[in-house]
């Protein structure tokens, strides 16, 4: 029985009153020199005991908060306390035990390397999970070691002595540094004009904060059954439903356009996540794939068998679509820890794998290595030149599934730009912007070197990028209001938000639940549209061309497949996916592929993200007391899986709720999501907005007016191949609804930058 007859999210979770935090009216001025802020930004709030009165923001009701100056960011439960009893010898105790432990996990890993059934099969769809998160390097490894160490001493302290899951939470080591401590990244004396690569030396008293291989903060402490790492657990202490049982419970496929959004805004959105958030799953030493199921998925491998970082997802033998394959088992790895740059131990933290700043890492990389990899002379990124046009350059390593003789599979920063065919459009597109801008600043200063080219370029490319962020994509996500009350909105000439106090990290509430949204907006086909041909040249079934990106090689496809995307409306966020990503996935040549709402569900838990009610606290709204208290269908369907209110996944939780106004998400997820991004632009001193008080790359007001100008229609129209391509929607989000009909590349409505502003 499907969920009522209304088209997206009207299922009744967000039809309860604000969260009361008292009965007082609220105030004007935040007593004891309390600050006003929205409630996700005073995590503090939801603490036992806390009592925040409540105040006015400009557009909403905010609570007052008295954990500092700037609330978003601050980790106010990771300050160092100390706690008098734990004596030297425990400390030194505990690394010894951390050490020996740590020698015999890598032992049995490294004995399962040998084994057959420990590795992924090639031609498996979790081969394609594999391709898309894992970016297995060196100093990946070197950390995820130094942060088992850690994990491992944490474990030892709270045993001895007898620590609870708070003040662990509160981390208790002022005088007991972990076993180990990551050395911070040199960076050099005077700030450099350009952003680094990987992210590191952007904050000057923390200067790997936002860098490459650092952990995800969290918006509240975690929920790990154990407190440290080991998996969430119901509220009632038993095991959670299956993940694949919550998924066949509450997601379901049906068709529920989007009315105006079209599916460009869908693979923006995967876009832009891709440069901020790429989870680091373990793999075997050599970089194999690990498997914690038998060898085709028939069952989960006896837990003896299986590698320490397995937390496979078990199906029922009835299942409604894996029970006719008799699949019993979704493979699942967890995802890499990361060490605390303070050197602190606790509880886990998982480590992105690409620099946390929005910096098109997946496009130049997120190492040095990697980035000179991908550039050629003049200035230029590498490109395949197939024919006139300009590709990412082919890749030979193993990155795309069903290889065959003529297949194409390409080059990106992040070793996954060939997940879905329009993904590798947009990665083109950007290669291409970047390129074009390169022969134009080379031309304009002959005297560059092909370094200044490069650099230059790159931070142009950039400011374009986070401008479309911040001025076209997120307002139409979030609405106005929210956009107004976080400062999202670009301002006229020089931003003034910079705060050196907040930390940019992602929260992993936002890569494991709120971002994730956008897996309910994907569609289950892609459409190529000619305008030659008077109509829909092809439809091609979404996992037909995740992993098989040859089509790129024909010519009229680009335009054709982007025509597509600005034509064909994307789905409504609600709790239908298609089946494509919870049945198909990367099948490759097998009939079944992964479900991608079970993994959702499973790396929430994996993260010990804690249940959604938490959250709804978190950010103002009344938690779920009773299932009734949603729509009857949405409560049917949530008591039959999920044994308390509180033990929903936030993924799930927030996936019922109705949007807010204006945007097209519901109240939880937009306020992690515009917190994310406060974050994101408070705690990142190169922010193309910033004047040069603040940002060592600063451009010239004229310059920065040049940037505002940009659209991606723009980037589009100068982008595309021009064999379809030579008009666009100014909003090249919106469908061709009317206000934004199509007008030719040329027309005013689609501004271009004046690149004479960066002759030197
Ligand atoms: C177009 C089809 C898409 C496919 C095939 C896809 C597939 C995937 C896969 C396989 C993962 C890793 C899951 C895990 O193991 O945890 C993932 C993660 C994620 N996806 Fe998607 N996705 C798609 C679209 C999108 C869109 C449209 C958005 C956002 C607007 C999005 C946002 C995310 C985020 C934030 C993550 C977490 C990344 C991380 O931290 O590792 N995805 N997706
Ligand atoms: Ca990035």
């Amino acid at each position: 029985e499907p969920y009522g007859t209304s088209l997206g999210g009207h299922y009744g979770v967000n039809d309860l009153n604000e969260h009361v935090h008292s009965t007082e009216a609220p105030c004007d001025v935040c007593p004891r020199h309390g600050v006003c802020v929205p409630p996700v930004q005073c995590p503090a709030h939801v603490r036992p005991g806390a009592r925040n009165p409540r105040c006015h923001l400009e557009t909403q009701i905010g609570v007052c908060c008295f954990t500092g100056v700037s609330h978003a960011g601050k980790y106010w439960h990771r300050k160092r306390s100390n706690r008098a009893s734990i004596n030297v010898e425990d400390v030194k105790a505990a690394h010894n035990q951390s050490r020996r432990k740590l020698q015999m996990w890598l032992l049995r890993a490294e004995g399962l390397q040998k084994e057959p059934y420990a590795v992924v099969n090639v031609t498996s769809p979790s081969y394609g999970h594999h391709l898309s998160l894992v970016t297995y390097d060196e100093r990946a490894q070197r950390l995820g070691r130094g942060a088992l160490l850690n994990l491992f001493a944490a474990q030892e302290l709270k045993s001895r002595q007898a620590l609870t899951d708070d003040e662990l939470a509160l981390r208790f080591t002022d005088h007991t540094d972990g076993p180990y401590c990551p050395p911070n990244p040199p960076c050099p004396e005077v700030p450099s004009k350009y952003r680094s690569v990987d992210g590191n030396c952007n904050n000057k008293d923390n200067p790997s904060w936002g860098g490459t291989h650092t952990g995800y903060g969290r918006l509240l402490a975690p929920s790990y059954s154990d407190g440290v790492w080991a998996i969430r657990i119901s509220a009632s202490g038993e095991p959670l439903p299956s993940a694949r049982a919550v998924s066949t419970a509450l997601i379901l496929d049906g068709n529920h356009p989007s009315s105006n959004h079209n599916l460009l805004f869908m693979q923006f959105g995967q876009f832009v996540a891709h440069d901020i958030s790429t989870g680091v799953v373990y793999t075997l030493a050599n970089g194999k794939p690990i498997s914690c199921c038998d060898g085709n998925g028939e069952a989960v491998l006896p837990p003896e068998m299986q590698h320490w970082a397995c937390a496979p997802i078990v199906l029922d033998e009835d299942d409604v679509f894996y029970g006719q394959f008799k699949q019993r088992c979704i493979n699942f790895v967890r995802t890499q820890l990361a060490p605390d740059f303070d050197c602190s131990v606790g509880y886990a933290t998982q480590m992105n794998g690409a620099s946390h700043y929005p910096d098109l890492s997946h496009l130049y990389g997120s190492s040095v290595e990697k980035m000179s990899q991908l550039r050629a002379p003049g200035g230029l990124l590498a490109v395949f030149n197939d024919y006139g046009r300009e590709l990412p350059p082919l890749t030979h390593r193993k990155e795309c599934l069903n290889v065959h003789d003529g297949a194409a599979c390409f080059e990106s920063g992040d070793n996954h730009g060939n997940q879905v065919i329009s993904l590798t459009v947009l990665h083109t597109i950007w290669t291409r912007e970047h390129n074009k801008i390169a022969r134009a600043l080379s031309a304009l200063n002959p005297g560059w070197d092909e370094d200044t080219v490069f650099m230059e370029t790159r931070r142009i490319v950039l400011a374009e990028f986070q401008h479309i962020i911040y001025n076209e994509w997120l307002p139409l996500l979030l609405g106005s209001k929210i956009m107004q009350m976080y400062g999202l909105t670009p301002s006229a000439g020089y931003a003034l938000a910079y705060d050196p106090e907040t930390n940019p990290s992602l929260s992993g509430e936002f890569a494991t639940a709120a971002m994730r949204f956008g897996h309910s907006v994907v569609d289950s086909q892609l459409t190529v549209l000619s305008r030659q041909r008077k109509g829909v040249y092809e439809s091609i079934s979404l996992p037909e061309v995740m992993f098989q990106p040859s089509r790129l090689r024909i010519k009229p496809f680009l335009d054709r497949l982007l025509l597509g995307l600005m034509w064909r409306p994307m789905q409504s966020v609600d709790p239908f996916v298609t089946e494509a990503l919870s049945r198909y996935m990367f099948h490759g040549g097998n009939p079944y592929g992964l479900d991608l709402a079970a993994i959702n569900v499973q790396r929430g838990r994996d993260y010990g993200i804690r249940s959604y009610n938490d959250y709804r606290k978190l950010v103002g709204l009344q938690p779920l007391a009773d299932f009734h208290q949603l729509a009857p269908s949405a409560a049917r369907r949530l008591s039959s899986v999920y044994a308390s209110p509180d033990d929903i996944d936030l993924w799930v939780g927030g996936l019922l709720e109705e949007p807010v106004e204006g945007g097209i998400i519901g109240t939880t997820f937009a306020n992690i999501i515009a917190d994310q991004f406060t974050k994101l632009k408070r705690g990142d001193r190169y922010y193309y907005e910033y004047g040069p008080d603040v940002n060592p790359g600063a451009f010239t007001p004229s310059q920065l007016a040049e940037i505002k100008k940009v659209t991606l229609s723009r980037i589009l129209c100068d982008n595309s191949d021009g064999i379809e391509i030579s008009a666009a929607s100014p909003n090249a989000f919106f469908r061709s609804v009317p206000g934004n009909e199509p007008v030719p590349c040329d027309s005013p409505l689609i501004a271009a930058m004046d690149l004479s502003k960066f002759k030197e």
